[in-house]
């Protein structure tokens, strides 16, 4: 089971994962905090440096206006003389109070100067009343010289008048007007003039008048008043009158000529006191304006430096990002995926044993423990599987029963043998080698015992070799030897000696001493081939060799040997079309009854009639037959002519019962399935009865045979075939076997007959079948009786029945055909 998941926090949050976010973190606020900070100093400088400097530029602009304003007033007020004292002195009071105003605005410095420019702004316009006052003044006395002039002129015209009234002369009267008249006129002109230069004076820079004009003019004509005679008594009191009128005229003038220079005086003062303010004011807006642009300099500054500031922190804030990002997908995926990816790798390279190491204890570490667990169970299946690979390659290549190495292990290690003796032009050796008679010790005693003897034989076999050699089992009790560089033949045979003699030794079975031994057929590489194929079957035909040499033996290949085999080969493939073209045929050799000569019987024996050789008998082609799967078709061909021959006599012949015939059946043919059904099956198919029938199997069928076999024949007997044993007396037939098994009949071999009056061995022999048969109720019939002296003997010892040339010969069916009906009718 997987462990509980932890959360992705938890992964993340690993103990010096949490190290460096927490690092991170602090920084990130630390740079979020800078960056408050210095924005917030920006923002603060620059409020608090734009707030002055715009309130100072404001105080500075309305000072400047209501000062612009004051002075725009001035100048209104200053191009124009007030003669009216009342509205100068409105005029006053207003720009005193615009004064005022302008210094509420105003810095302690300007207030200042404002100050003294209201006092000489007050000044100028007090010389201005002045001015209007001794005008009015100088008015006055004007007006009272007028007065005084007009007077006179009265007082002359009176004179005048009273002259001519009295008849006097009036030329003095007459020089008397004409100058009250000059006189009227230089005042005139004196007032005319003294406007004139006043209004110059004050309008203008002009000041002509007080170049002596007006005096000269005023001096004139108080010089025109003294020298006047003044003979008329009201004149000359108003010339004196007048005169001092004259005298304050001037008097008033010169006060005049004074206040005008204290006025243009003023004036200039107060123009100076302008311009200095002016001066100021531009100096202040200079102030301003340099301030505004060092303000926004510095701003422009602290703007720069605050996004220089910003840009770096900026950057360092992403590079900062950037390499916690790297780090945290570095931990939590790059790094652990990295580590897995190559511990995946380790495991497709097949090393799983290698248990991948994250060292994590999030969801990696429960990846890493399913991987882990996985591959060690991979790792166990593979073991397993490569366990049972090397077991399935050992059973492939190797004998289950004795480990040796098999037949398909034993062909490579040949052909490799063989390439390597050709590239070393060596010499190797094939021994084969075939048990003698295992098969009747393993009947006898059991599997088990022959299976214990076939792992002593390999034991002995690879105790005898050398450790480069190869003892294989090719199956049942054949064994095949690869010997490698081997010497010369003296060496091949002394190591067949050895193996013959481990083989023969004595062995222990189920608490008994058996003995046993075995036939080698050898072929040498290269002069018997150079082909594993080829080797092979020449040591097994060599072996063929040694086993037909008397068993316990060895042989050498010979070419003749395999010149035997191909011949059985050519045999071979013609039997099959023999079977195919009907070539074969059935002759019938009589068996009777020794005593009377009763023919009880015939054997049938097949005869092949070859199409280019002509009739050949069995030995020609049986045995090659038995080493294939011919001998059941040539039996089963058989049995089926010998029924439709009998069913053939029965119906030709009439009457009389028909001899039974004895048919071959190979031992071979017990081997295979349903036997018992097919020989009853052709029977009954081709009209016969069992009754009719002996079946005949050689005694080493015997030596083979194993249950199943014993069924088959206990299923024939039963079905009612007599059971005939065929060369008894040549094997070695257990008697217990013998005693089993269902048989009625013991064929006492021919060899035995043969020599049975001559030999004494023989004859004993045949007595001793004879007496074995009698005992155990079986009826002994001799093969190959050709003398009367055999018959004589047999019929002395008690064998009953026989055949032999000295009866027939094998014959034809019609030859067979014609005996019986000889039979038949002489009964
Ligand atoms: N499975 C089958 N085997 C068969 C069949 N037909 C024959 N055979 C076997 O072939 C063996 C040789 O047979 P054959 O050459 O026919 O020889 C038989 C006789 O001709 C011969 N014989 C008989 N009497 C004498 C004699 O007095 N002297 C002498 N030298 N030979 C004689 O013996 C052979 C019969 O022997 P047996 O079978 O042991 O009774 C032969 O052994 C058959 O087994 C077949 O169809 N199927």
């Amino acid at each position: 089971m997987f462990k509980k998941m932890p959360t992705l926090r938890n992964m993340l949050l690993s103990s010096k994962l949490q190290f460096i976010l927490v690092a991170v973190v602090v920084a990130l606020c630390s740079i979020t905090l800078l960056v408050i900070f210095t924005l917030n100093d920006v923002k603060r400088l620059s409020g608090s440096a734009a707030t002055d400097q715009v309130e100072q530029l404001r105080q500075s602009r309305v000072f400047s206006q209501q000062l612009s304003a004051v002075f725009n007033e001035i100048s209104l007020r200053e191009r124009r003389f007030y003669r009216d004292s009342e509205s100068l002195l409105v005029s006053i009071d207003t720009i005193s109070q615009e004064i005022e105003h302008v210094e509420q605005v105003a810095n302690v410095k300007t207030r200042g100067m404002l100050e003294r420019f209201s006092i000489d702004f007050k000044r100028y316009w007090k010389t201005q009343l002045a001015i209007n006052l001794i005008s009015d003044e100088l008015s006055l006395v004007d007006e009272r010289l007028n007065v005084q002039v007009t007077f006179m002129e009265a007082w002359v015209a009176k004179s005048l008048i009273e002259a001519a009234v009295n008849g006097q002369d009036s030329a003095y009267q007459e020089q008397m007007t004409a100058w009250v008249f000059s006189l009227k006129v230089a005042l005139l002109e004196l007032e005319r003039q003294l406007a004139d230069d006043t209004n110059q004076m004050l309008n203008r820079d002009s000041f002509s008048w007080m170049d002596g004009d007006i005096d000269q003019m005023l001096t004139n004509l108080k010089l025109r008043v003294q020298t006047i005679s003044f003979a008329t008594p009201g004149v000359g009191l108003v010339a004196e009158n007048l005169l001092d009128n004259l005298k304050l005229f001037e008097l008033n003038l010169y006060a005049l000529k004074q206040k005008i220079r204290d006025f243009r005086s003023a004036r200039m003062i107060l123009l100076e006191s302008r311009a200095s303010l002016q001066a100021m004011l531009n100096e202040v807006e200079k102030q301003n304006s340099n301030a505004s642009l060092m303000l926004t300099e510095r701003l422009e500054a602290i703007i720069y430096q605050s996004q220089k500031t910003v840009f770096f922190i900026s950057g360092f804030v992403v590079i900062l990002a950037f390499v916690t990002i790297r780090l945290l997908i570095s931990r939590a995926l790059q790094k652990p995926l990295t580590h897995l990816i190559r511990g995946i790798e380790t495991f497709q390279v097949g090393q799983l044993y290698k248990p991948i190491n994250l060292n994590r204890t999030d969801e990696w570490g429960t990846i890493e423990d399913a991987l882990n667990k996985m591959a060690r169970e991979l790792n166990n299946s593979y073991r397993e599987l490569a366990e049972q690979k090397e077991n399935m390659h050992q059973l492939a290549h190797h004998d289950a029963l004795t480990r040796l190495p098999n037949r398909l292990l034993f062909d490579d290690r040949l052909e490799h043998a063989l390439l390597k003796a050709k590239r070393n032009k060596s010499k190797l050796a094939v021994f084969f080698i075939d048990l003698d008679r295992f098969k009747h010790i393993n009947d006898s005693l059991g599997h088990a015992a022959g299976d214990l003897l076939l792992k002593i034989i390999a034991t002995r076999l690879k105790a005898c070799i050398r450790q480069v050699d190869t003892a294989s089992r090719q199956g049942g009790d054949e064994f095949i030897l690869l010997l490698e560089d081997v010497g010369d033949i003296r060496m091949i045979s002394a190591m067949a000696e050895k193996l013959l003699a481990s083989i023969s030794e004595p062995v222990m079975l189920q608490n008994q001493q058996f003995y046993t031994s075995g036939s080698i057929g050898i072929s040498v590489s290269p002069q018997d081939g150079d082909d594993a194929d080829i080797l092979l079957r020449n040591a097994d035909a060599a072996m063929y060799e040694a086993k037909k040499s008397g068993r316990n033996a060895y042989c050498f290949y010979e070419k003749r040997m395999t010149s035997h085999a191909t011949e059985a080969l050519n045999i071979e493939s013609d039997l099959r079309k023999a079977l195919l073209n009907d070539e074969l045929c059935v002759y019938f050799q009589p068996q009777y009854r020794l005593t009377d000569g009763l023919l009880v019987g015939a054997e049938a024996l097949v005869r092949w009639q070859h199409p280019t050789q002509g009739m050949l008998p069995p030995a020609h082609f049986i045995a090659i037959a038995e080493q294939t799967s011919l001998i059941t078709a040539i039996d089963h061909w058989v049995l089926t002519e010998v029924c439709r021959q009998l069913v053939e006599w029965r119906s030709r012949l009439g009457c009389g019962v028909l001899p039974r015939i004895s048919v071959n059946i190979s031992g071979r043919q017990l081997d295979q399935l349903n036997t018992a059904q097919e020989i009853s099956r052709i029977t009954h198919d081709n009209g016969c009865q069992p009754q009719m029938l002996c079946l005949e199997l050689t005694e080493s069928f015997l030596m083979e045979h194993d249950e199943e076999s014993t069924n088959i024949l206990k299923e024939l007997s039963q079905q009612g075939f007599e059971l005939a044993i065929d060369d008894f007396g040549t094997g070695y037939s257990s008697l217990r076997y013998l005693k089993q098994l269902p048989f009625n009949t013991l064929k006492l071999d021919r060899s035995f007959v043969k020599d049975v009056i001559d030999d004494e061995q023989d004859a004993a022999i045949v007595k001793s079948i004879i007496a074995l048969g009698q005992h155990m109720n079986l009826v002994v019939l001799a093969e190959g009786i050709e003398t009367q002296a055999q018959a004589d003997f047999l019929i002395a010892q008690g064998c009953e029945f026989g055949q032999g040339y000295f009866y027939n010969r094998p014959l034809p069916a019609d030859k067979f055909e014609s005996l019986l009906r000889t039979i038949f009718d002489e009964s």
